[in-house]
């Protein structure tokens, strides 16, 4: 067996934090299948051949135009329980014991989906899940900004109120796109997630320049940055982000299949590193990239050029960057120093 292999099967094994994935987009071929066979009249292909070939794209915004057929899926409050949970057994295969899952409840509830039964069936499942298969998983409720600040009213409203707020619930996001969606808008909004006791968790940088980063921020308070890719073109900016510990959501795989970076090797997380930002790895959208999260670290195993301790580090910096209270990191940065110790052992 070649050393390369072994790497691959390291990753398997290794216990994983994941902190910027998609509810939606991660639906994999199989659960897009039972949800499309509910609903035949929807346009999205239930054969995985043919949604490969669907879930290839030109640019962002084709990407999100598809990512909405998928939403269009999901129509009853058993469509959200099935879908979460059977995400959460795709994760336990990966070894990933914790998920802060980034869900827009705005696109169901506009859909037609009660409030309170969408919030019924995502907490059912994450207990169903952490019973199972042992994956803790939380909730980011996140801002589609692009449908305007009707849709960040109603999601600080479903993420406040007292009897419709999930335990589950931790952070706040904002996504979709960013080009003509400019980020200081949506600071009340934020303000009111962040008094409710919310961490703040903005996509930014991820098609468009490093001053959306400074954005999210100065305004949007942020805490984490989604993506945050454009901030390697601004050494101010990456010398803040070391410097405040303030860690980039980098999801490699995506931003090639959203034609954010032009190939991995071109890809910044390097200069992250070089720079002392603190980077955590993430697969975002995984069935629709074509990826899941050990490939994406076998990604950055390459760009990084990593070995086992190294990916142990950045397994680390995954848990040290979640939203997991300090008797959970140290347990799961216990488990992964355990699990790297005996892989090496002689
Ligand atoms: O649900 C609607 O009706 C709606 C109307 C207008 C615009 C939108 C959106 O823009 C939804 C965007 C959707 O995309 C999710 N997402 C998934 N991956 C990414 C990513 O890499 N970068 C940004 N957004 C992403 C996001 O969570 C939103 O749910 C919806
Ligand atoms: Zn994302």
């Amino acid at each position: 067996m070649t050393a390369h292999h072994d790497l691959h099967a390291f990753i398997a094994g290794l216990p994983k934090a994941e902190l910027h994935v998609h509810h939606v987009g991660s639906a994999s071929p199989r659960i897009v299948s039972e949800l499309a066979a509910r609903h035949p009249d929807s346009k999205v292909p239930s054969d995985p051949e043919a949604l490969a070939d669907y879930f290839t794209f030109t640019d962002f915004a084709h990407f999100i135009d598809v990512y909405l057929s998928v939403v269009d899926l999901i129509r009853t409050p058993e469509d959200v329980r099935l879908l979460t949970y059977e995400v959460a057994r795709d994760m336990a295969r990966q070894q990933i014991r914790y998920a802060e899952l980034t869900i827009t409840p705005f696109s169901s509830t506009r859909r037609g989906i009660d409030e309170g039964a969408f919030m019924e069936a995502i907490e059912d499942a994450r207990t169903a899940a952490e019973a199972d298969f042992g994956t803790v998983l939380r909730w980011c409720f996140d801002i589609p900004g692009e449908a305007g600040l009707e849709s960040a009213e109603e999601t600080v409203r479903l993420a406040t109120t007292d009897k419709l707020r999930p335990e589950g619930l931790v952070s706040f996001g904002l996504g979709g796109p960013e080009i003509g969606v400019p980020r200081p808008q949506f600071k009340p909004y934020f303000d009111r997630a962040i008094a409710a006791g919310l961490h703040s968790v903005p996509h930014a940088g991820e098609t468009t320049g490093p001053e959306t980063v400074w954005d999210a921020l100065t305004d949007l308070r942020a805490e984490r940055i989604g993506h945050g890719t454009s901030s390697a073109r601004d050494p101010k900016l990456l010398a803040h982000l070391a410097e405040h510990r303030i860690p980039l959501e980098v999801c490699p795989t995506s931003n090639i299949a959203t034609r954010a970076v032009r190939t991995l090797d071109e890809h910044p997380m390097k200069e992250f590193v070089r720079a002392g930002v603190v980077v955590t790895i993430n697969s975002d959208d995984p069935p629709m990239f074509g990826t899941d999260l050990n490939n994406e670290y076998a990604v950055a195993a390459r760009l990084l050029d990593l070995d086992e301790r190294g990916l142990a580090e950045l397994a680390k910096n995954a848990v040290e960057a979640s939203f997991l209270d300090d008797t959970g990191k140290a347990k799961l940065a216990a488990d992964i120093d355990t699990y790297t110790s005996a892989w090496l052992a002689p």
